[in-house]
């Protein structure tokens, strides 16, 4: 750290958890620490003569459980939680200064894995507020589908009423799906009834981009159908709306155009913006929005479906990550990548500069490796009987392991 650096603020703030929180807690581990000692005093004390090798074998089950209980206690002696201060980050790197981020997100089934999911996933990436010029986002496909392919396409022309609506009236969360599912919008801004009108214009575009992400497997199928029975004779290939054969899997399976065996596709959907921004056009009759004061430009789009073969083993999510880091280092080669599954969203536009706020931090930067951001589900059931949300996990045990070192890093 220079001498310069220490007067600078630093980028995050790190917070300890309340004593009236934490000193109960370590009573009541030291309680549990003592019954755990004395039940096993009790069992050592009271050798069963009789089964001998069942009181062998339990009493090796409770020493392990003892053990594993004291490691999963002991980082929780001094949990930690780190909040990244937005506004220090703004200080010390305007937009032009921050890195570059590639963003990689992964899918294989459409049905699995609804295309729905993964396309809100991917309209809450372009949405975010980054730089656009600095950040690119990658789908890789392990299905290889021409249904993900086409909604990509789809999406793009979305993106480009979506992204600049939620910058002129700073949507939150910026996945259409979440953002129109909310009951109630508040709004601050100074144009209500024009975010009034433009939101009803916007939800029913989404709408009608619901049904064509809806009706993609029926429109190949039928597409496909259409130029087979002009290609009598030959394998049931599936069409590309430009009248190609798409190179992935087909919907007939054929010799290299099945899961598992098929050519490499890469495919930019949306080509790396300008480095100045665009404004948008002024309202008119054949346009509804006014964007003449909104950046409409939207980040590098990418779609990748790694090439498979048979007896290969592709190593799943890993593989495809490992394609994408090769591929992204030709394109756009960013210093950083944050990864996604298809069935998460970003739930806050800030969440591409609050990394960075870990990563370019004077004092601990360097020796930051990854940073991980808690999970949150939606449609859980509200009193959440089967403590799906994971509270224990993403608010105890993670906050405790930042107390040690730091958190494990959970694949996203
Ligand atoms: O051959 C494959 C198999 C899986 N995936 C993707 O990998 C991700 C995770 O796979 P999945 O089988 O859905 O794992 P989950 O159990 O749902 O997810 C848990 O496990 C993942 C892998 O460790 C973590 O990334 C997640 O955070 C964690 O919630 C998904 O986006 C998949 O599309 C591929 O890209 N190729
Ligand atoms: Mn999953």
């Amino acid at each position: 750290m220079s001498g310069d650096d220490r007067n600078r603020p630093l980028l995050f703030r790190t917070m300890k958890v309340k004593g009236s929180i934490l000193h109960p807690y370590r009573f009541l581990m030291l309680v549990r620490l003592v019954a755990v000692v004395v039940f096993f005093k009790w069992r050592v004390e009271h050798k069963n003569h009789d089964g001998v090798w069942l009181w062998t074998a339990s009493m090796t089950a409770d020493a392990w459980f003892g053990f594993s209980w004291l490691l999963n206690q002991l980082p929780k002696l001094n949990p930690i939680k780190r909040v990244p201060d937005l506004a220090a980050l703004a200080d010390r790197h305007d937009d032009a200064t921050l890195p570059g981020i590639d963003v990689f997100v992964t899918t294989v089934d459409p049905v699995d894995e609804p295309v729905l999911y993964t396309v809100n996933t991917i309209l809450s990436i372009l949405a975010a507020d980054y730089p656009v010029d600095n950040y690119a986002c990658y789908l890789s496909d392990d299905g290889g589908t021409l249904v993900h392919y086409e909604a990509m396409v789809q999406l793009a022309s979305f993106a480009a009423l979506w992204v600049p609506f939620c910058r002129k009236h700073c949507v939150e969360p910026r996945s259409p799906e979440s953002y129109f599912g909310i009951k109630t919008h508040s709004y601050a801004g100074g144009m209500a009834g024009e975010f009034m009108r433009e939101r009803r214009r916007v939800r029913r575009e989404y709408e009608e981009f619901k049904v064509r992400i809806d009706s993609l497997s029926t429109t190949i199928r039928q597409r496909s159908d259409a130029y087979n029975s002009k290609n009598k004779g030959g394998v049931s290939a599936t069409w590309m709306a430009d009248g190609t054969q798409w190179p992935g899997t087909w919907v007939e399976q054929a010799e290299n155009h099945r899961r598992g065996q098929h050519a490499g596709i890469v495919q930019v959907l949306l080509d790396h913006p300008s480095c100045q921004p665009q404004l948008g056009s002024p309202a008119s009759t054949d346009n509804p929005f006014d964007f003449s004061n909104v950046d409409t430009r939207l980040p590098m789009l990418v779609y990748i479906s790694r090439e498979k073969r048979p007896g290969y083993d592709n190593q799943k999510k890993a593989g495809a990550m490992n394609v994408m880091l090769r591929v992204s280092a030709l394109l756009s080669n960013a210093p950083f990548v944050i990864n996604f599954d298809c069935d998460h969203y970003i739930n806050n536009s800030q969440a591409l500069r609050a990394p960075m706020c870990f990563m370019l931090d004077p004092r601990d930067g360097q020796n930051t490796a990854f940073v991980q951001f808690p999970q949150r589900f939606d449609d859980v059931d509200p009193t959440d009987r089967y403590a799906n949300h994971n509270r224990v996990f993403f608010d105890g045990t993670m906050l405790a392991l930042n107390g040690l070192q730091g958190p494990t890093y959970l694949g996203t």
